[in-house]
């Protein structure tokens, strides 16, 4: 995905808007834990970018301080060129929740009608309902909607205000695989008309299918950014384990298209995208034996990605 060009301080050099949301060495602890670590990130309108990271990586904190339900400890956020709650209130901001906010005995229809009578100005409800792709069941009561259907009656209400940005904090979780493609399909639909959207996710393959950017977040930081093809180059590969008594480092040196090296003692990790390459190398021109392969996953990238960011 080309990016839009941006000033230092974030602005659009070629709309002069300011960005969807710009974040700048946001922290947030509690207590002794650091939840976010000086993490940086400009999204710009119109984007749809995913939030990817393991359990603990920072997402939901993040998310949070984006739609001003919690403050930073450190660090600036600004939604819009505004803050958080400012952004909120204007309407410019929606959220997706994964739970809550439904009742069982209403039905489609009169929850959306119920949640639009909150707000002073709102989009017609037919065209939120149709936007979320669940017309066809507005008069099925809630209670018997399936998981995928109330999230897209939760992402119907989100779309009330016209949100400019619209935040989904895992919003798939216990879907079936119909129920996510239905869903991720109505916000796909609803973001080609130039909606800006950020999702949280702990699956590489839903990120990859629906993000045009992918951010990927360990440890409280953002370490890496780009398109899915380019995340996923990084978690691709094979690493390959071998015994070779004695080894040092220099006995490496001719090892070919190699991405990384370890040497634990006596064992040698060699992360490659050709392990074919590396293991008749290893075996043909080495002492090495006892030879494992293993898919290196994105975890795997995600340690790596942050322990080099450490070292740094
Ligand atoms: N209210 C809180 N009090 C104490 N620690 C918290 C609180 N909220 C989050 N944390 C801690 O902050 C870290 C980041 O949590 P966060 O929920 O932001 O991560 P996440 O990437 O959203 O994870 P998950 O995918 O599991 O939801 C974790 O170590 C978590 O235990």
């Amino acid at each position: 995905m080309e990016s839009t060009a941006t000033s230092a301080a974030g602005v659009s050099t070629r709309t002069g808007a300011p960005p969807a949301i710009a974040i700048d060495a946001l922290t947030k602890r509690f207590g002794q834990v650091s939840a976010i670590d000086g993490l940086d990130l400009v999204v710009q309108p119109g984007e749809v970018v995913a939030f990817l990271g393991p359990n603990g990586a920072g997402k939901t904190s993040t998310i949070d301080v984006v739609l001003g339900l919690s403050q930073p400890t450190s660090g600036s956020v600004s939604v819009y060129g505004t803050t958080p709650r400012e952004a909120v209130a204007h309407g410019w901001v929606s959220a997706v929740m994964q739970t809550g906010g439904l009742l069982r005995d209403l039905t489609v229809r009169e929850t959306v009608e119920m949640t639009a009578s909150l707000f002073a100005r709102t989009q017609p409800v037919d065209v939120v309902l149709e936007r979320a792709g669940i017309s066809p069941i507005a008069g099925r009561r809630v209670g018997k909607c399936s998981g995928g259907e109330q999230q897209r009656l939760r992402f119907a209400m989100a779309l009330l205000p016209d949100p400019r940005l619209l935040v989904l904090d895992e919003p798939t979780t216990g879907m079936d695989v119909e129920g996510r493609r239905a869903f991720w399909s109505a916000i796909r639909d609803d973001a080609r008309l130039g909606r800006t959207v950020v999702f949280a996710t702990h699956y590489l393959e839903e990120a990859d299918t629906y993000a045009d950017r992918i951010v990927l977040v360990a440890h409280g930081r953002v370490v890496a950014d780009g398109t899915p093809s380019q995340i996923k180059a990084l978690s691709s590969g094979r690493v390959v384990r071998a015994t070779w008594p004695g080894v040092r480092l220099a006995d490496l040196d001719g090892l070919p298209g190699v991405d990384d090296l370890e040497v634990n003692g006596d064992v040698v990790l060699v992360h490659a995208n050709d392990s074919d390459a590396v293991a008749r190398h290893l075996l043909t021109r080495t002492p090495a034996t006892d030879l494992e392969i293993t898919a290196r996953g994105l975890e795997d990238a995600f340690v790596s990605l942050t322990s080099s960011e450490v070292t740094r």
